[in-house]
């Protein structure tokens, strides 16, 4: 018997990946020949086993093939070890199957479902095939050359060898299956052994897959149902069948049409123009989202009940406020129907909605904090936490700790497992930075890395750690003249000012008076006590400061002293700022009335007023002061609040207050 065996194949490609099969097998024993019907046929072939690759090739090549002799058309199967990645795409997944032709393209189709690739979708594609839509995804043993362009996947199977059965038969025709019979079949089915593994393997982890998404589904606290692209119900949680009175096992494969009898209801699941809308579901208010999964046609819908979400916000926001987190007025707490209150909160609410820095500028006790609260209490972040800090109360080094936290052991005295900074604690909600103009450069410094990065180290840490918080600052003095002198960074200013606004001081919202003494009443006092016409006129031609805060101490004054159901004139008598003024016989009060004039002629004149100008000019009045002298009063005024001691140049300024102690009580 002629020990040859004659490959005849299509391509190239295709004779080399059979030859070497046929070689790696049976080379020991038979020599082996091969051809490619697109390369080369010689004119006759006399001798030896003829193996035709398919059937396609048997018929274009049985005429060079003379005489009576067996020939064996090749059944082929898939090359195991390249269709793994087969198994990662999804379920009905369109694919293009492309091959040389369309016999070939539809021959390989028909192999990868015979092989267990039931679940992709395809398409045949060859040379020439017209296509109407570009699909994404393309499978080919070997024939990556003619994969359309459009194609951005494409899964190389390789070239389809020769299968098991066919070797049998080129074994049993040179009586060689005693000698190789036992190895090919053990190759063979140990390479099937191993895809079957891989095939249960991939079914475990699907079903335990399954199983876990069951139970995160079942144990979501809304309800949760899935559509599938034939318009059948696939998934319906236990919230479901409390909303629906309907049991899962009754709901699975029936249509949404038979599953829910409001039309509304059924248009809406079924259109794809609407995100979410409220129903009404037996006694249930439900807040209804269908969301459209983008490989499938899939929906999924979440029904949320809208009464147990209010009172699930309730009880975030009471434990919010156990933490003490929570701003606590409103857009409404604000008191006042003058036109400047009435812009500053039209504007503060627009505010309120953008996510970003916000700077509020401010005389003291004009509400920056109430403004602050209510911008929280408008914006997103209304459900998280609400930090403030005055940044002038505080030194140095405790304001840095409890900004921006440590870890244990970086200092004496740092806490046992370190501490949160106040960054981190708001996160997610709003940082409220009071008197932001009094920290020092160095806290300005690291604020503004906070700031930019939105990233904080704690003192004594080594890793940054994200933070996603709204900071509204809030100032009673002119940030603009602390960046002049050089006591306030602009770069630092610019982000935090990002928005900007002014609250207008009471003495220019004379209208909110009266409004604002009855708010105050009625907070101050339950019982309903009024005040008389008279000392409502005298408490509104009194010279007010701009601070709110003031007004208020005064009528708790009032309401405190007052014994009776009205109020009068004669109870305000022993109130500070109502005091009628003695004639001063005590010089330290002469003093002061002196220096402050002084400060307040120097910076009309001259800009500034340092102690040696005040002294100097003190020689040509009635209280002439040394340098020491000087010093000793001015330490007097700043505790009344009414001077202020600035670094540099500009020597002691007058505050608000020192202005109005002028402007009432004239110069001496
Ligand atoms: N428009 C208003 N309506 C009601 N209460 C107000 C109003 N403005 C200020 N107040 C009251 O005045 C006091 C001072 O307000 P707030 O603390 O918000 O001012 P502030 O500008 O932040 O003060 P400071 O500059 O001292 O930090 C508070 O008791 C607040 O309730």
């Amino acid at each position: 018997m002629n020990n040859q065996v004659i490959l005849i194949a299509g391509t190239e490609k295709t004779r080399q990946a059979l030859h070497n099969q046929l070689n790696e097998l049976l080379g020991e024993y038979i020599e082996i020949l091969s051809y490619a019907v697109d390369e080369h046929l010689p004119p006759r072939l006399e001798e030896g086993l003829i193996i035709y690759s398919s059937k396609l090739i048997e018929l274009e090549a049985s005429h060079i093939v003379t005489g009576e002799r067996k020939t064996i058309t090749a059944e082929r199967t898939m090359n195991y070890e390249k269709i793994d990645r087969l198994f990662d795409l999804p379920k009905g997944t369109e694919v293009l199957c492309v091959n040389d032709t369309v016999q070939m393209a539809e021959e390989t189709i028909d192999t990868l479902i015979k092989s267990g690739m039931d679940h992709l979708s395809y398409r045949s594609y060859y040379p020439g095939a017209r296509i109407s839509e570009a699909v994404s995804t393309a499978i080919t043993p070997g024939e990556v050359a003619i994969v359309p362009s459009f194609v951005s996947e494409v899964v190389d199977i390789g070239v389809r060898l020769i299968d098991i059965s066919t070797l049998f038969e080129i074994l049993d025709h040179f009586q060689l299956k005693g000698r190789l019979g036992g190895i090919i079949s053990k190759k063979y089915t140990s390479r099937i052994i191993e895809l079957s593994q891989k095939l249960a393997e991939v079914n475990r982890q699907t079903a335990s897959l399954n199983r876990h998404l069951k139970q995160i589904v079942d144990g979501v606290n809304e309800g949760v149902m899935a559509v599938d692209a034939s318009g059948k119900v696939t998934v319906f949680n236990p919230f479901m069948e409390t909303y629906t009175g309907m049991s899962t096992s009754f709901v699975v494969g029936k249509t949404l049409g038979e599953v829910f009898s409001d039309p509304q209801l059924v248009r809406f699941l079924q259109s794809s123009s609407e995100e979410a809308k409220l129903f009404s579901v037996h006694s249930y208010s439900l807040m209804v989202y269908r969301f459209q999964w983008d490989r499938t046609d899939d929906v999924l819908i979440i029904f949320k009940d809208t009464d147990e979400t209010i009172s699930m916000e309730k009880a975030a926001r009471r434990k919010l406020r156990e933490t003490g987190y929570i701003a606590k007025h409103h857009f409404r707490d604000i008191v006042g129907e003058s036109f400047q209150i009435e812009e500053a909160k039209r504007l503060a609410s627009k505010l309120a909605k953008a996510e970003l820095p916000l700077l509020i500028e401010g005389e003291n006790g004009t509400g920056k904090e109430l403004f602050a609260s209510a911008v929280h209490n408008h914006s997103k972040r209304k459900h998280e936490p609400f930090l403030a800090v005055n940044c002038s109360a505080l030194p140095e080094d405790l304001l840095e700790s409890e900004l921006f936290g440590y870890e244990e052991g970086s200092f004496t005295g740092a806490k046992k497992g370190g501490k949160k900074g106040l960054f981190e604690q708001a996160d997610g909600g709003t940082l409220f930075l009071d008197e932001i103009g009094d920290i020092s450069l160095k806290l300005q410094a690291r604020l503004l890395r906070v700031v930019q990065e939105m990233e904080v180290r704690k003192i004594g840490g080594t890793k940054n750690i994200n933070v996603d918080v709204r900071i509204i600052a809030a100032t009673n003095k002119p940030i603009r003249e602390l960046i002049q002198s050089g006591d306030f960074r602009e770069d630092l200013y610019h982000r935090l000012s990002v928005l900007f606004l002014h609250i207008p001081p009471l003495r220019e919202r004379m209208d909110d008076l009266e409004v604002l003494i009855h708010h105050f009443l009625k907070e101050t006092d339950q019982t309903t006590r009024k005040m008389s016409p008279k000392l409502m006129e005298q408490l509104k031609t009194h010279s007010w400061t701009g601070n709110v805060r003031e007004l208020r101490n005064v009528v708790s004054y009032l309401i405190t002293v007052s014994e009776e159901d009205w109020l009068t004139p004669e109870d305000l008598a022993g109130q500070p700022l109502f005091k009628k003024k003695e004639p001063s016989t005590l010089p330290e009060e002469e003093k002061q009335r002196v220096i402050l004039t002084l400060i307040y002629d120097l910076h009309r004149e001259v800009n500034r007023a340092s102690r040696k100008l005040i002294s100097e000019r003190s020689q040509h009045s009635d209280y002439p002061m040394t340098e020491q002298q000087t010093r000793k009063v001015i330490k007097e005024l700043e505790g009344q609040g009414l001077v202020q001691v600035k670094r540099g140049k500009t020597g002691t300024e007058l505050t608000k207050s020192g202005m109005h102690y002028i402007e009432r009580n004239g110069r001496p």
